[in-house]
């Protein structure tokens, strides 16, 4: 092995659409790395980063971007200047991971990569989630999810605890060749792509000119990107009542695809924080600390197409509850039944 190649440092993209699990697969590496040290960037459409801050501590290094897409950067060079942080030496990394908003466009996010000038980076190849059981329905809207998986080095089929036995063979038939792995909550064997850090014979397969052709390409048109379609909102507001907001999820608009972020309550027996998710039809609570210091207080990233954004601000708004210690333990339950056991 060469001094150089020793300096090389593999950048691994992470792909997929609106709620796949890219997190959830991020945090499982992280915390089965065995050893292997690990950069990230984390990239989120909201103007909150709620990805990073689900991952923060976990990490050897991260670097987050938020409020728009990393593929839509004009040039290389911003994205550039993040890995050359990550792969210089000195930050003795074994490998970075990119994790793409859900809106991204995996073949602009290769070619950001393999435009690198950072001699230390090398491409690592592409992993796309798929949503087992939301993925008939983004499908339709965006015929180019098709061709995300053809273009994958390996495709993983999360949330197979939650569809049924005919996706398998059609996610298999679209990957076209690619090894296509079922899981539940990102559980990928880590091997899978710790392997090429050892072994760089097993690396990605390489992408043809027609694969990487710009379909964005000098005139960096973004309008086929399924991004193009998308609002994100941002709402920043102290406790809710539980029963509003459960009202709130059970009319929210179809075009509202995703929500991530925290949520306070401040019932009584409920001041922990709750971290909430909806991806499509699926809705989970899930029950966490707050951080020492951290503000008690509700924090949204709502991201869906056609939807009225602030329609959807003043209606979330309107769930807050200036007075929550007022409320009674039984407030909570209609909002309980969303809770992850
Ligand atoms: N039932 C089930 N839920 C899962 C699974 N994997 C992830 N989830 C849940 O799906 C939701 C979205 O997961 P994330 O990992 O945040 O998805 P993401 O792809 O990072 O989301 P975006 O960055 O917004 O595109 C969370 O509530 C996860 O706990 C799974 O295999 N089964």
């Amino acid at each position: 092995m060469t001094s150089q190649r020793t300096h090389r440092v593999p950048v691994v993209l992470v792909t997929g659409f609106l709620g796949a699990g890219k997190t959830t697969l991020l945090n499982h590496l992280l915390t089965n790395s065995r050893g292997v040290r690990i950069g990230v960037v984390v990239n989120d459409f909201g103007s909150v980063n709620v990805d990073a801050l689900s991952v923060a501590g976990q990490v050897d290094s991260m670097l987050s971007l938020e409020n728009g897409c990393l593929c839509c950067a004009v040039d290389a060079s911003g994205l550039d200047r993040m890995l050359g942080r990550l792969t210089d030496p000195s930050a003795g990394l074994d490998l970075i991971v990119v994790e793409a908003s859900g809106l991204a466009e995996p073949r602009s996010m290769v070619r950001l990569v393999l435009a690198s000038s950072d001699p230390h980076v090398e491409y690592g190849g592409l992993i796309e989630l798929v949503d087992a059981a939301e993925f008939p329905a983004p499908r339709v809207r965006h015929p180019e999810l098709d061709e995300h998986l053809r273009m994958a080095d390996l495709v993983v089929l999360n949330k197979t605890d939650r569809a049924g036995d005919d996706v398998l063979p059609l996610v298999r038939e679209l990957a076209d060749g690619a090894p296509v792995v079922a899981t539940t909550h990102g559980r990928v064997d880590p091997e899978l792509l710790f392997d090429r850090i050892r072994d760089p014979d097993t690396g990605p397969r390489q992408l043809s000119f027609d694969d990487l052709r710009a379909e964005c390409g000098a005139g960096q048109d973004h309008h086929d990107h399924p991004h193009a379609a998308y609002d994100s909102l941002t709402v920043t507001t102290g406790a809710l009542h539980p029963r509003r907001l459960a009202t709130f999820l059970q009319g929210r608009p179809a075009g509202l695809y995703r929500m991530k972020g925290t949520v306070y309550f401040g019932v009584p027996n409920h001041w922990q924080k709750y971290e909430l998710h909806t991806v499509g039809g699926y809705v989970r609570l899930r029950r966490t600390r707050w951080d020492p210091g951290e503000q008690r207080c509700t924090r949204l990233v709502l991201i869906g197409a056609g939807i009225d954004a602030e329609a959807l601000r003043t209606a979330l708004e309107s769930c807050a509850e200036p007075d929550p210690a007022g409320l009674a333990e039984q407030d909570m339950v209609p909002i309980l039944r969303y809770l992850e056991s």
